[in-house]
């Protein structure tokens, strides 16, 4: 009988995995059994957009965290996959920060060309997942939402895909239970506009933080104060724009900083990170980790060292994406067809702390994008997925940083040269108000894709 792999989730991850099985099947290997269970009606993750907030269609949390305007972080050159190009989907060339839209549709366009939609039982939220010792089997027990049935299989491998950008941390301040305003946490931001003419308060100094602060700011907010913990964010804000250390209160409407400055303000938004949970697998299974680079237990940042069965993809604090993702399933998929024979226990744990090691020392985003650019060149190394030129990728992420360091406002005006065609990016005016609609149809119009 043909042993059976689960995948968690049909995100990015997951969908590297599904597409790292079939790569092998396409080039005549017989291939496990794979069944994706996703919890969301379509595929591709966070960046399935949804305007819910709160509990989805079927009460369960939404697990979707991006927002209506929002555009690629990073210039998409550097999370391209190896073996499909943004030219190769799109036809031509396009700008280097696509709205969220455009990435979605990048994102499904492989795996849409290679079939894989038939692994996938959508709607169908994975509840647990038990590991039996006698068998060696795992149990993986789903809801079928569509049906409202509840249903149990057996499978060999278990490969954990389900992200960690949706279960929001969620700190508490002195008088946020008397504030007169709105507070919510990033998970729950859906568009800039609804701060239109209001003083917005920022907690955290994340990518959230940058971002949501920049959209309200262009979006008309009368003032953005952020408010840090360990230091500011740096950047050259415009005027309006206050950084000032950690808010120690709230009353009423007024926000008490540590430097012991006060600002009145009407909604506080939390970009304070997010929770790696994983309520559906048993203690022995369940990693635990807070988001870093280089997560515990994983062996090659993937294999669960307790349990070889058990992968996890997509767990690190992310520069990389979705080509770090492949480069992760393809070795994944190559442990589970015993094509990679793992080391011993011993070895595994050396290797781990080899790298962690490494991350201790980790002092700036620069020196983490080396990190990961070598993590991914190392997985790679061991499997055939095509590959690409990590410093290469590293070079246009340090050009990205600089160009932040310019001039935050407006850095996604630049355009860099894809690694994988050697073709130029067209520079793509993006940012403000109108012409952030504008330009997310203008995007659309290139494949004909409906707008929302
Ligand atoms: C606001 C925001 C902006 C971002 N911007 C960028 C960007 O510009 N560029 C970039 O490269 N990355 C960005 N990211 C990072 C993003 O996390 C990755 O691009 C990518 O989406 C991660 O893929 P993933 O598959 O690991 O996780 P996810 O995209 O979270 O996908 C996980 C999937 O698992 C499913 N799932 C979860 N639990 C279960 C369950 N129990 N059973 C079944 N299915 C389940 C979910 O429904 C989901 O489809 C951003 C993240 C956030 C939060």
């Amino acid at each position: 009988m043909k042993s059976r792999v689960a995948v968690i989730g049909a995100g990015p991850s997951g969908l590297a995995q599904l597409r790292a099985f079939k790569s092998a099947a396409d080039k005549g290997a017989d291939i496990p059994e794979i069944v994706c269970f996703e919890k969301q009606s379509d595929w591709g993750g966070l960046w399935n957009y949804t305007w819910r907030t709160g509990l989805d269609e079927h009460g369960d949390p939404v697990h979707g965290s991006m927002y209506r305007y929002l555009w690629s972080n990073g210039p998409k050159e550097c999370l391209e996959f190896a073996d499909y190009t943004f030219e190769e989907h799109f036809g031509r060339p396009i700008g280097s920060y696509p709205p969220r839209a455009v990435l979605w549709d990048y994102i499904k366009g492989r795996v849409e060309k290679s079939g894989l939609r038939k692994w996938v039982r959508f709607n169908s939220p994975v509840r647990m997942v038990t590991f039996s010792d006698e068998t060696k089997k795992f149990t993986v027990t789903a809801h079928d939402r569509t049906n409202d049935v509840t249903y149990s299989e057996e499978f060999d491998n278990v490969v954990v895909a389900s992200g960690h950008f949706s279960v929001p941390n969620v700190p508490y301040f002195e008088g946020f239970s008397t504030f007169n305003g709105r507070i919510l946490h990033s998970h729950d931001f859906r568009d800039a506009m609804e701060f239109k003419g209001k003083d917005i308060l920022i907690i955290g100094r994340s990518y959230s933080a940058e971002d949501i602060g920049s959209q309200c700011y262009k979006y008309g907010a009368k003032s953005i104060t952020s408010s840090y913990r360990s230091k500011p964010m740096g950047f050259k804000w415009p005027e309006n724009w206050k950084e000032v250390p950690l808010l120690q209160k709230v009353v009423g409407k007024t926000a008490h900083f540590k430097d012991g400055t006060t600002r009145d303000v009407d909604a506080i938004i939390l970009c304070t990170g997010y929770l790696h949970s994983f309520p559906f697998l048993t203690d022995d299974l369940k990693l635990k980790t807070v988001n870093r680079m280089w997560p515990l237990d994983l062996y090659e940042g993937v294999v669960w060292e307790k349990n070889p069965q058990l992968s996890y993809i997509g767990m690190q604090d992310q520069f990389y994406t979705f080509n770090m993702f492949d480069a992760q399933a393809w070795f994944a998929r190559d442990v589970i067809m015993g094509r990679i024979k793992l080391p011993s226990a011993e070895a595994m744990a050396e290797h781990g702390a080899k790298w962690r090691a490494r991350e201790e020392t980790l002092e700036d985003a620069e020196q983490m994008i080396w990190f990961q650019g070598d993590y991914t060149k190392e997985l790679m190394d061991q499997t055939d997925y095509p590959g690409f030129d990590v410093e290469a990728i590293n070079q246009t992420f340090m050009e990205w940083e600089h160009h932040k360091g310019e001039d935050i406002m407006s850095f996604r005006d630049h355009a860099y040269r894809s690694l994988m065609t050697g073709t130029m990016a067209p520079l793509h005016h993006t940012p403000w108000l109108q012409a952030l609609d504008d330009s997310m149809e203008s995007y659309l119009e290139v494949k004909g894709v409906a707008a929302e």
